[in-house]
């Protein structure tokens, strides 16, 4: 995609460069010719799914040997900021599929599991979720109360997940559900769940204010038969795999609200030398360069941000506090960055003719997805008061 200045240039290497060149002219021209459609449907366009998987977007973090592009967390966060870009709730439901799901099973699952389940979800004939929260265990997702009971050598799984995205497409499902309800946070156990399983089914679709394009529902489990070689990781271990795949899911979707500032300001700037007010373009006015100004160096301190965290991911070093970090920077400041486009916008940027008023919708679901600001600043402070002690 062009950017309608000369952007900063962060010195990334040049398959890094390669790759975001790639996503970005497929976004261009396949993704955001319908992002306005995308987002009044309400529907994800379920062929996207066939093409990720054709450019290896799907597998981004999968070591090649398993199948997957074997590039790292940075990688991954470029391609969701492309993505994100031309549309969030594409960037968002992709997020959800390639790190959320795949990157957990390409973390914790088996050599069986992943020589089962990665092929389809790397090439797009299956899509992937994850599911955590509940209606009654959202912030406090160690209270979850799904239940799944040793029976033989399978588990039955009783209860619902809540807010899932993917939910309605999803072909494989990582769940969580409480083994041993009486243990807190060591009686939660990961389970992978097909669609199709009996006693598995998700209910009606969520309408969203925002990230429409992006599918969401409640997933109701009625003595849902699973086999015991669907447990993801160890039994009654599933809290580590939760808590360390949130530090991925926040680093990565992070990279979310930075394609919506980039598509603010790809909106914005060609917008001030059009627009014309007392005679002349408002870009001369200095107001409007001071917005400029702001929004030009809150994205770049945010990218500069995620990338020092990816990174670490990708040097091993995952940093619980800075996921959090990372996460909680780049959300808040995306919904004042939408903000401060519908204001240079004025009333253009008020009608939902124009795009501003979509970031603004989508933005917000970041400071309350993968952990509410609020969690995010109890996690740093926690974290710092901690290490300093
Ligand atoms: C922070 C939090 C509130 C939990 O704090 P507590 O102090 O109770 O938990 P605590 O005592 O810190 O921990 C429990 C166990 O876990 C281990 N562990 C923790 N971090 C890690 C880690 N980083 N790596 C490995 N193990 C870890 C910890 O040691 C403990 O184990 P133990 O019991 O001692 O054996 C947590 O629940 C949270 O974060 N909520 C937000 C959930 C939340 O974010 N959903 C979002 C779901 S929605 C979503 O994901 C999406 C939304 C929209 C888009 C798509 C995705």
């Amino acid at each position: 995609m062009h950017t309608p200045y000369k952007p900063l240039d962060f010195g990334l290497d040049d398959e890094l460069n390669m790759l975001r060149d790639h996503v970005s002219a497929f976004a261009r021209d396949e993704i955001a010719p319908r992002a306005a459609e995308i987002d009044e449907k309400n529907e994800f366009p379920n062929d996207l799914w066939q093409k990720f998987g054709d450019m290896g977007l799907l597998g981004i973090t999968v070591p090649e040997e398993d199948g997957g592009s074997g590039m790292g967390y940075l990688a991954h966060c470029i391609a969701v900021e492309e993505i994100s870009r031309a549309s969030a709730s594409v960037g968002l439901s992709y997020g959800a599929h390639s790190n959320l799901c795949v990157n957990q099973l390409k973390i914790n699952a088996s050599a069986e599991q992943k020589a089962k389940y990665l092929p389809k979800l790397i090439s797009g004939e299956h899509v992937g979720a994850l599911a955590m929260s509940e209606p009654g265990a959202g912030s406090d997702v160690v209270s979850m109360k799904l239940r799944a009971r040793k029976d033989g050598d399978k588990y039955i799984l009783n209860g619902n997940k809540m807010w899932i995205t993917n939910g309605p497409e999803a072909s494989v499902l990582v769940v969580y559900a409480k083994t041993d309800p009486e243990a807190g946070s060591k009686g939660i156990t990961a389970f992978i769940i097909e669609k199709g399983m009996p006693g598995f089914s998700t209910a009606q679709k969520l309408d969203k204010l925002g990230m429409r394009g992006s599918n969401t529902c409640e997933l109701v489990f009625e003595d849902c038969e699973v086999p015991e070689e669907n447990v993801l990781g160890e039994v009654n271990r599933g809290a580590k795999v939760l808590m360390s795949g949130l530090d991925f899911e926040r680093t990565v979707l992070a990279a979310g609200p930075i394609g919506i500032m980039q598509a603010a300001l790809d909106i914005v700037v060609p917008y001030i030398h059009e627009r014309k007010q007392f005679n002349q373009s408002i870009g001369e006015f200095q107001l409007v360069q001071g917005k400029i100004a702001d929004m030009y160096t809150t994205l770049n301190a945010c990218r500069a941000y995620l990338y020092a965290v990816a990174a670490g991911c990708d040097r091993g070093q995952t940093s619980r506090k800075d996921a959090a970090g990372v996460i909680l920077y780049c959300a808040e400041k995306a919904t004042q960055v939408a903000l401060d486009a519908i204001q240079l916008l004025g009333g253009n940027g008020y009608i939902n003719e124009y795009p501003t008023g979509r970031l603004l919708r989508d933005a917000k679901l970041y400071e309350i997805g993968a952990g509410t600001s609020e969690i995010r600043r109890m996690l740093i402070g926690r974290e710092i008061y901690n290490e300093s002690a």
